[in-house]
């Protein structure tokens, strides 16, 4: 049962948890058993209707059959080679052929990896140190990334993690979203390797980017001499096989990558330009590496994943989805809030009217909106158990699954009004 396996994990777990977001869950974390399309079965034998979606990587649902059945097929032929395999090869041509800035690839083990290594990667190449990011902006859970960031970090009121030294704090500037003239002040002041930011904002959130935002910083950072890294860890082939870069038109010179590219295994990939990218151990002095770089079972599952992705072509299915219920959660919302969806990503935002970067965001009703998890979680629906993470559908939320959720969503709003 889940609360006993809670008990227990608390005494084994700093937390109770292996993230932190996940002891957010009201009221108390549910242990999952089994994941099955758009549901999460727990330990109590709960079937619960899933918009977590493992936070992203499961733009197919839970166990998706093709993919599940390459999974068993890889597992015959060995799970790790410590050389270089075929599907590295597979997965890298596909990325390169979807993602416009893809010229070169570099697999790593997760998003954390790939943007520590991205910045990395910037400061060798430009030989500067700065990195500028945006408030509740988050890549990652390395200490360049810990300052000002989303997700967890801002919900458990973290502002900068202890432990990272302050010499690196300095070397990391800060700008809201969405302030392009903060933008430029700070290119033009400081030496600036790199900007790095979310193209959409999933992680305070969802917090789309203003007309001309994105081309700006870009105009801006190749004016100064600086990189340009699009975190597409959530976006990339999510809001369009090409990423956001492909929905903005706008191309970084490096992209890094995750969660869908391994299809729910653990993964991360650095992409970029093949100039900048050939500055990466062994081809330059860049150091990377890793013992479970280009995993053969996480690119296995990233290829088939993938390949649904470019047969099926489910954008227009997983954004109508998103699109109905969001609009459904909009209308039903009697006070004053904001909902903003892009694609197949969307959030509603409590007690605020505008909402273009983490300073307005930071004073929703984060309180009125942890209840609503929690009463919705009781009718069996899984939404993220804070505000500033994402709502995700998958292609497996048909229209049944979602006429149950507005259903769920009525009568739980209906008795808190
Ligand atoms: C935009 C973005 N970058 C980086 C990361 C870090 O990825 P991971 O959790 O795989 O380390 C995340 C995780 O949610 C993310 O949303
Ligand atoms: N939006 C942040 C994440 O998706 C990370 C999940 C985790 O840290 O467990």
């Amino acid at each position: 049962m889940s609360y006993e396996l809670w008990k227990e994990a608390l005494s084994l777990f700093a937390g109770g948890v292996n993230s932190p977001v996940r002891a957010l869950v009201r009221p108390s974390p549910f242990f999952t058993a089994k994941g099955e399309g758009p549901f999460l079965i727990t330990e109590d034998g709960k079937k619960i209707i899933d918009y977590v979606l493992g936070y992203g990587p499961l733009i197919l649902g839970h166990s998706p059959e093709r993919v599940k059945q390459k999974i068993k097929e890889q597992v015959d032929k060995g799970w790790l080679y410590g050389t270089p395999s075929r599907i590295e090869v597979e997965l890298a041509k596909k990325i390169i052929n979807h993602i416009p800035s893809a010229q070169k690839v570099r697999f790593v083990n997760s998003g954390t990896e790939a943007t520590m290594n991205a910045i990395r990667l910037a400061r060798g190449f430009t030989g500067r140190t700065k990195i500028l990011k945006f408030n509740g902006n988050y890549h990652g859970a390395h200490d360049y990334a810990l300052i000002e960031a989303g997700s967890a970090v801002s919900e458990y009121g973290i502002t900068i993690s202890k432990g990272v030294p302050e010499e690196v704090v300095r070397t990391v500037t800060v700008c809201e979203y969405n302030d392009l003239e903060c933008v430029e002040r700070r290119l033009k002041s400081e030496n600036i390797a790199a900007v790095i930011l979310e193209p959409v904002m999933g992680n305070y959130g969802v917090i789309p980017p203003e007309d001309g935002f994105l081309r700006g910083v870009k105009e801006l950072t190749s004016t100064y001499g600086s990189l340009l890294i699009f975190d597409e860890v959530i976006t990339g082939f999510r809001l369009d096989i090409g990423g956001a870069q492909s929905l903005f038109k706008v191309v970084p010179d490096l992209t890094t990558l995750g969660k869908i590219i391994g299809g729910g295994l653990p993964i991360g990939a650095i992409t970029g330009k093949r100039e900048i990218m050939e500055s990466i151990t062994p081809a330059g002095s860049v150091f990377n590496a890793g013992t479970f770089n280009a995993n053969p079972l996480s690119m296995t599952a990233g290829i088939a994943t993938i390949e649904e992705l470019e047969n099926k072509n489910p954008y227009t299915e997983i954004n109508r989805a998103a699109e109905v219920l969001a609009d459904e959660i909009d209308q039903m919302i009697k006070t004053e809030h904001v909902t903003h969806r892009i694609g197949s990503m969307f959030q509603f935002f409590l007690g605020v009217k505008d909402v273009k970067n983490a300073s307005d965001a930071k004073i929703t009703n984060r309180a009125l909106y942890l209840k609503i998890h929690e009463m919705l979680l009781k009718e069996g629906v899984f939404i993220p158990p804070s505000q500033l993470e994402t709502i995700f559908t998958s292609t497996s939320h048909n229209d049944e699954v979602i006429n149950i959720t507005i259903d769920k969503f009525k009568k739980v709003l209906g008795e808190l009004a």
